[in-house]
């Protein structure tokens, strides 16, 4: 392309942090045994000599990992690549790619602190590189394209993963194996097709410029964690994670998010001690936990979770407790984010 065609073209960053889009397998037939996070960013680019249609893209190797491996710090040290990279004149859009088990994580906490109106889009893939039908080309692709198109830009942090759109906020890896694996209980944003984006909704919560909350003013995150809810469940999951500095405990509830009655007189010692508890529910598609049902909340000053799953309500309770300890106050923001 000329410079004047180039200079119409939308300026796009990659930001590479591992995961199967990085990946690489011994044979074509490894679709499923394969290592994550090989490929540096530089490669995954060149993979794709189609990106030069679309956008200018540049990219920068953030970290190198599988994403269950993420820490609070290398959330921080993303989010502050992004914030930085989203102020710049010359950046249009950021892609960032991203292993995909903890990327429905990665997508709501940057969805909650960047103040930009420039597309975000998280991506990853199923399979790696190496594996025949692999899906991270094509993933890639439409993620830069709707990181390149001005019509993505205020919708909040985006995923793009088997041509669909969907919101950072809801979505969450429902299948393990099949390239179909993202999924959110209220549907995806749109669809991408052919490097053309084509929307059917907006979110209805607050997220990047709308939020209270900002990367800039955050420099550390305040420990949150998770128990699980099953039949036969004991106390001891719960007291030896407060006991290992938790501030909050996620409740990672049966259906409705509620609690075992061998485990409620332990959550209410945990949180007259100063222990945020929060309920959500493990149900897979799509849990709806609400204030007072199941357990009396008020009486508790306990928190619901409402349908964030246990895993996007640890990310939101550190970000909120970045600047509260009420638990009401707490509760407000469970409802608007
Ligand atoms: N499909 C994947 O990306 C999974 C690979 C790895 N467990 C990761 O999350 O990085």
């Amino acid at each position: 392309k000329d410079t004047e065609q180039r200079q119409k073209l939308a300026n796009v960053v990659i930001l590479a942090t591992g995961g199967t889009i990085a990946g690489a397998g011994a044979s074509a037939a490894n679709s499923a045994t394969y290592q994550a996070a090989k490929l540096g960013v530089d490669k995954l680019i060149a993979g794709v000599p189609e990106l030069a249609d679309l956008a200018n893209v540049r990219g920068e190797q953030v970290m190198q990992i599988a994403s269950e491996s993420f820490s609070n710090d290398d959330l921080l040290k993303l989010a502050k690549r992004v914030a930085e990279l989203a102020e710049s004149k010359d950046v249009d859009g950021i892609v960032i790619t991203h292993g995909t088990d903890t990327l429905e994580e990665t997508a709501y906490f940057l969805n909650l602190v960047e103040k930009t109106d420039k597309p975000i889009v998280v991506v990853g893939s199923m399979r790696p590189g190496t594996a025949m039908s692999a899906d991270g080309m094509l993933n890639l692709y439409n993620a830069v394209a709707v990181a390149s198109d001005k019509q993505s830009r205020g919708k909040g942090v985006l995923v793009t993963m088997n041509d669909e759109i969907q919101s950072g906020r809801d979505v969450s890896k429902a299948v393990n194996i099949k390239t179909e694996a993202f999924k959110s209980a209220w549907g995806p944003m749109g669809m991408v097709v052919e490097g053309k984006s084509y929307w059917f909704r907006l979110p209805a919560k607050r997220h990047t410029t709308n939020s209270e909350f900002d990367i800039k003013q955050i420099s550390s995150l305040p420990q949150v964690d998770i128990a699980y809810g099953y039949g036969n469940v004991t106390d001891t999951a719960y007291k030896a994670l407060a006991q290992g500095g938790a501030k909050a405990i996620i409740h990672a509830g049966t259906g409705n998010g509620s609690v075992s009655s061998r485990v409620v007189p332990a959550l209410q010692e945990l949180r007259k001690d100063g222990v945020q508890i929060i309920r959500s529910s493990h149900v897979n598609q799509g849990g709806f936990v609400l204030r007072n049902a199941e357990q009396p909340d008020d009486k508790n000053d306990w928190v619901v979770a409402h349908d964030l799953n246990p895993q996007k309500a640890r990310i939101l309770a550190m970000v909120a407790m970045t600047k509260t300890q009420d638990a009401k106050e707490l509760q407000r923001i469970f409802w608007e984010y």
